[in-house]
């Protein structure tokens, strides 16, 4: 009996959202992909693009889009920002959330400068209305990946820094809290319903 009780209720939602990211060495990707499948399974209807070679995509359809990128050197992708910055006007008959994948999110204590430089000044930049929700997820730490010099200057330098905190850094490091981004998925498929 309660199943089917559930089974209506998701049907009930109408919702037709697009995840839109921008990845350099596929982290952000991981999370939209997780983030569809939570929001499809919630009863929302559900694309995902990359941003990248993203250009004139109409977004007219969609009740609800999803933005994110990772961040390399303080920075989101390009891509994933023309994005937001074509598509300005029309956001704002939009709800818009945003998200990231990001090192600062790793550690409490830079938290708040990741949610402030990553995601509310983008916010303010690049969106003329407050977003629905902002996301700020963690990262990856890899030993065996090869994405080249810059990649791997960076990941030497995070490699002392988890070294000082005893952390086994052989070892590869999934930073991202699957399960907060579970529930950031469904949440917003819970709130933002037509
Ligand atoms: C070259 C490089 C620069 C980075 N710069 C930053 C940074 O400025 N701030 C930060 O919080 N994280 C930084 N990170 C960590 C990335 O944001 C993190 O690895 C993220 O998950 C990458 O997402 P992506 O794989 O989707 O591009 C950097 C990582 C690399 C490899």
């Amino acid at each position: 009996m309660n199943k089917v009780k559930k089974i209506d209720l998701k049907l009930g939602i109408e919702m037709k959202a697009l995840i839109v990211y921008g990845t350099r060495y596929g982290t952000a990707a991981e999370i939209a992909e997780e983030m569809s499948r939570v929001m499809k399974e919630e009863g929302a209807e559900v694309d995902l693009v990359d941003s990248k070679g993203l250009k004139n995509f109409d977004i007219t359809p969609y009740d609800l889009l999803v933005v994110g990128s990772g961040i390399k050197m303080g920075k989101w992708t390009k891509n994933a920002l023309n994005f937001l910055k074509n598509n300005k006007e029309i956001l704002t008959s939009k709800k818009v959330a945003l998200f990231v994948s990001c090192g600062a999110a790793n550690e409490e204590k830079s938290r708040a400068e990741g949610q402030e430089k990553y995601l509310d000044d983008v916010a303010n930049k690049y969106l003329l209305n407050e977003p629905v929700a902002t996301g700020l997820f963690g990262s990856v730490y890899d030993p065996e990946a090869k994405h080249g010099l810059m990649y791997k200057f960076t990941r030497s330098f995070i490699k002392k820094e988890l070294e000082k905190q005893g952390i086994d850094t052989t070892k590869r490091h999934d930073y991202r809290d699957w399960d907060a981004i579970k529930e950031w998925a469904r949440d917003l498929v819970a709130k933002n319903g037509r």
